[in-house]
């Protein structure tokens, strides 16, 4: 359970992107983070990941009966950029480089990256450079890593962005197969689309403060700005 309170973040002098006075999600389900160009979709997500400190307001992990938890360890939590980064070598040998951080070894770990290559359509690819793939490819390959990591959340920013409506098909059939193991997904998008679509709630990022949605009952609650919930 993610609890955040009371929180704002911006840069310089500016005044802040954006203030959230309250949110609770059960990290359970698949949201979309949903804004404009620079209303600050990646801002949040980096705050969420604990890469970046908020200026304001307190992020907290909990249980489910609300007793605090540890923040989430790297493999639980990942945070994948748009452009992700990807290891300087092969498409095998960057799920290599997972399976030895798991401890997996020999036939083990060959069997595992073989099958995840297979799932996520990389196959075909295995001896290319990382770095030669296309857009959708590097994706689905910046995918199939997290997955072997199994993290139980998994923040995506931007994963269809300058796709194809092919790619975008095979990253959402991708997200939806990963989300069936239990993991919890926020991914930001700036525009609506078949990912979108499948989605459970929104966070709509609007006028400096943060409206939250359930796109199965078609509710938004406007939270506004400054105000408690
Ligand atoms: N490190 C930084 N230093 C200064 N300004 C920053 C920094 N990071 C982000 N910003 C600014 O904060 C604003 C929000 O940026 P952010 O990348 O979070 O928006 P976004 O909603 O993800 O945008 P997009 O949809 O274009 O990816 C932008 O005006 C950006 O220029």
């Amino acid at each position: 359970m993610l609890e955040v309170s009371r929180l704002s973040h911006g840069f310089g002098r500016r005044p802040p992107l954006w203030e959230i006075p309250h949110l609770r999600w059960d990290g359970r389900s698949l949201v979309h983070l949903r804004g404009d160009n620079g209303s600050g979709k990646t801002t949040l997500l980096r705050l969420l990941a604990g890469l970046d400190t908020p200026r304001r307001g307190t992020i907290r992990w909990t249980l489910d009966d609300g007793a605090p938890a540890a923040p989430p360890r790297f493999g639980d939590l990942l945070y994948l950029h748009q452009q992700p980064y990807l290891f300087d070598t092969s498409v095998a040998g960057n799920l290599r480089h997972v399976a030895r951080w798991q401890g997996w070894r020999g036939d083990d770990a060959r069997s595992r990256i073989a099958s995840m290559l297979a799932r996520c359509g990389l196959a075909d690819h295995a001896r290319q450079h990382a770095r030669s793939l296309s857009g959708g490819e590097r994706m689905r390959l910046a995918l199939a890593r997290a997955w072997l990591l199994s993290p139980r959340v998994l923040l995506l920013d931007e994963p269809t962005a300058s796709l194809d409506r092919q790619a975008i098909d095979d990253i959402t059939a991708l997200i939806l197969s990963l989300r069936e193991t239990g993991c919890a997904i926020v991914l930001s998008a700036h525009q609506q689309s078949v990912l979108t679509e499948r989605c459970d709630a929104e966070w709509h990022l609007e006028r400096g403060g943060l409206q939250v949605g359930d796109m199965q009952a078609g509710i938004a609650e406007p939270r506004p700005l400054g105000a408690d919930s």
